[in-house]
């Protein structure tokens, strides 16, 4: 797919997340937690990097709240201080203190205590803006996360097991994948789970 193809497909997509209401919102991210409770990957993860929500995306914080009573060590991405586009893990509990990154997203103020290795994560689900049933992943366009995870495709590794968020209005037919992509090995969405 063309980049400005890319562009324009991002920018229609985005803009269907943003238009759901508050409720449907709510809805959408109680019934993400219950079909993700189904899933053995979520089930037997103890060190889940989740994110927390932006521009429309499929809301986390049924999840997070699950995680903490199930005593699971949730974690946030924190954009890398030093290294281009990349990002840290960081230990997320109901006290940590906050700050808003450059995009306005929130992320732990005091990273360096609480960073955990990518590599030692068990199960990340990553925020998308659009997909398809084949394990293709648009993003933001900041390509934060296929540079964070680009070890599991060159040294074929399966942890962490890459899982995608979203609202089922993201799904598209197919999205062609670039060289760097890393793809997820499912999506899960307010009305399905879809596996690779
Ligand atoms: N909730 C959430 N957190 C996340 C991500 C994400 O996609 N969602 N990221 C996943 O990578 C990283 C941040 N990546 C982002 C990349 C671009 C934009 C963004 O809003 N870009 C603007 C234009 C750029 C600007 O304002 O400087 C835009 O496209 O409107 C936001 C986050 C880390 N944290
Ligand atoms: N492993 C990598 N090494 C170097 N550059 C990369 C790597 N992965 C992605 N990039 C670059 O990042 C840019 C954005 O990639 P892409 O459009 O696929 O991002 P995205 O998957 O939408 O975003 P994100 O991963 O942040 O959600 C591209 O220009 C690409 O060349």
């Amino acid at each position: 797919m063309q980049l400005e193809e890319r562009k324009q497909l991002r920018q229609t997509l985005r803009h269907r997340r943003r238009s759901l209401s508050a409720k449907q919102h709510q809805r959408a991210a109680v019934q993400l937690l219950k079909r993700l409770k189904t899933q053995a990957f979520f089930r037997t993860a103890k060190h889940i990097a989740i994110y927390l929500p932006n521009d429309g995306e499929i809301e986390t914080n049924p999840i997070i709240q699950w995680c903490w009573q199930h005593n699971k060590q949730v974690y946030l991405p924190v954009l890398h201080p030093l290294a281009h586009n990349r990002l840290w893990f960081v230990r997320y509990r109901p006290r940590t203190a906050m700050t808003k990154n450059k995009y306005g997203i929130l992320e732990p103020k005091m990273p360096f205590r609480f960073i955990r290795d990518a590599r030692r994560l068990d199960l990340v689900l990553m925020p998308l803006v659009g997909f398809d049933a084949d394990g293709g992943r648009l993003g933001m366009g900041g390509g934060y996360y296929d540079r964070t995870f680009a070890f599991i495709k060159q040294h074929n590794v399966n942890r962490p097991k890459l899982i995608g968020l979203a609202h089922e209005l993201q799904r598209v037919d197919t999205l062609p994948i670039a060289a760097w992509d890393v793809p997820v090995v499912g999506v899960a969405t307010d009305e399905a789970i879809y596996l690779n």
